[in-house]
């Protein structure tokens, strides 16, 4: 039940009246003598009723109505508490019905440290609020207080910051660490003539501007490659950025490349962010598995690539970037140009420097250094002594057909090595993973006759045509030697004799008695 409307005299206490036995009688005498004593030792108080209505104010309020901009004490009965008392919450506390047990309120009159606390009758039905002024300027007389609470913000502040930072440097270390090139030519283990070949090339490409493009088997080591290029490249200072185009989802790949401006989506999942082109600026950006860049992003890379400039997503500001693109893909690229599913445009940008990866069946000699290689990373990574293995057991190797080449050579060592009690790997053991893997092994006496068959069949045929009339084969080798020449020289018969060391009369002759 809502109180009468008061004046500011306190309601009426039980002075005179014979102190109350029963327990309802003293609780109703403590409710008043609290509601006396919060009014006397606080530097204010009011009541509102249910509409948010003043309904009642004491003595030590009235000293705050001037400040307020209130002439009297009837002033402000009766009005909304709102329209008297500015930036007041009393209205939270009605329509909650929560106290607010300490609060600063500041408005014309000062600041102040105040609690408002809902009233409920004796069935629990709001009927009003209470409004408390616990501290009048309470930088004055809460200064010890508010002080160590100072302190305390400082510190906090300080400690935030600090963290803040610390985060920011290991965030900027991992990220600069990613973005730098990890491997080098010294990575790439074989000295095989397809190795020596394909590390000839790389070399080569990595002293050019031009965009690289490595063709080869999954597992052959294109990425070791782009990164050994970026490495012995004049961009080796820069960042090396490598994105995996199979593995990011098509819908964020646009994204992923080109950024997104700051504004661009509510969403939180999709803050501001530099894209792959800005990052890898002044380096190298590794475009792995191009093959399966979507058909719908094709022309937009393109477009990147021909002008060196993109435009993040939701800006219509151009970011000029200074990017250097290595691209791999194990697909077969020029087949999809054919098929429609790769642009030829795009296939052409990137087709400048070409490298084909030979498969690891192509280098079978590499396949003992590589074991030797790997084995020591296997060792250093878990803590395992060096794998070792017998004549047999690289025989078995490298007999293999290694369809995910050395990526599936590590994964079978790791395989091998972790069965085995010491630190020898026996053929049998490696029979066994082989199985398990899936993959079939190779039959070793069928291996050692066809490889035994391919070099002494060789041999022998290269035996019976040097036993041939020796006119015959020069005759022969003279035909291959012009035939050569004038395809290099696109016919030209000058730059041909030349090259041979002929006279232009004796190349016509020559040509004459070889039909050409
Ligand atoms: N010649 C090599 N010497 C030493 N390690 C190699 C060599 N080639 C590849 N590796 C290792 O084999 C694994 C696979 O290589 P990498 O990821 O470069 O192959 P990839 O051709 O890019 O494969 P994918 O097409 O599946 O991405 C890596 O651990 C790499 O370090």
């Amino acid at each position: 039940m809502a109180p009468p409307l008061q004046t500011t005299e306190t309601p009426s206490a039980a002075q005179g009246a014979a102190l109350p036995l029963d327990a309802e009688g003293i609780y109703a005498l403590a409710a008043r003598s609290m509601f006396q004593l919060f009014s006397s030792i606080s530097q204010g108080m009011f009541l509102v009723d249910q509409t948010g209505r003043i309904v009642w104010v004491n003595e030590g309020y009235e000293r705050f109505l001037p400040r307020l901009g209130v002439a009297s004490v009837h002033d402000f009965l009766g009005h909304k508490v709102e329209e008297v008392i500015p930036n007041t919450q009393m209205r939270r506390v009605l329509e909650t019905g929560q106290p607010v047990l300490i609060d600063l309120l500041t408005n014309r009159a000062g600041t102040f440290v105040v609690s408002r606390l809902p009233l409920h009758d004796g069935d629990g039905v709001l009927f009003g609020a209470i409004g408390i002024v616990l501290f009048d300027q309470p930088e004055t007389t809460l200064q010890p207080l508010i002080s160590k609470f100072a302190l305390l913000q400082r510190d906090l502040d300080e400690a935030k910051r600090e963290l803040a930072a610390q985060r920011t440097r290991s965030l900027r270390a991992s990220v600069d660490g990613a973005r730098r090139a990890k491997y080098s030519f010294a990575s790439f283990v074989g000295s095989s003539p397809a190795s020596v070949e394909v590390k000839r090339q790389a070399r080569r490409a990595a002293q050019s501007m031009s965009p690289v493009l490595l063709l080869g088997e999954t597992g052959t080591g294109k990425e070791l490659l782009a990164h050994a290029i970026h490495s012995a490249s004049a961009r080796a200072g820069g960042p090396f950025v490598s994105v995996n185009i199979a593995a990011i989802p098509e819908a964020l790949l646009e994204a992923e490349f080109f950024g997104v401006a700051p504004g661009a989506y509510t969403g939180a999942e999709r803050k501001p962010r530099d894209g792959k082109f800005k990052l890898a600026d002044g380096g190298t950006l590794f475009l792995d598995e191009i093959g399966d860049m979507p058909p719908s992003l094709q022309a937009k890379l393109l477009r990147a690539l021909q002008e060196s400039e993109i435009e993040p997503l939701g800006s219509n500001q151009i970011v000029r970037f200074d990017v250097r693109v290595v691209a791999a893909t194990s697909r077969d690229l020029p087949q999809m140009v054919r098929d429609g599913l790769f642009r030829e445009d795009l296939f052409y940008r990137l087709h400048v420097l070409p490298i084909r990866v030979p498969p690891l069946r192509e280098r079978r000699s590499d396949i003992p250094a590589l074991v030797e290689v790997l084995g020591e990373d296997l060792a250093l990574r878990s803590d395992m002594p060096m794998p070792e293995l017998g004549a047999r057991a690289l025989e078995l190797l490298a007999a293999q057909e290694w369809r995910g080449n050395i990526r599936e050579l590590r994964n079978v060592l790791e395989q091998a090595a972790m069965q085995c009690d010491d630190s020898l790997i026996g053929p049998e053991v490696l029979l066994q993973v082989l199985k398990s893997s899936g993959l079939e092994p190779a039959d070793l006496s069928a291996h050692a006759r066809s490889a035994q068959a391919g070099a002494s069949g060789e041999k022998a045929s290269a035996d019976r045509r040097l036993l041939r009339p020796l006119a015959e084969q020069i005759a022969e080798l003279e035909g291959q030697a012009i035939r050569a020449a004038l395809e290099v020289h696109a016919g030209n018969k000058l730059a041909t004799a030349k090259a041979l060391g002929i006279s232009r009369a004796t190349l016509y002759d020559r040509m004459a008695a070889l039909n050409l």
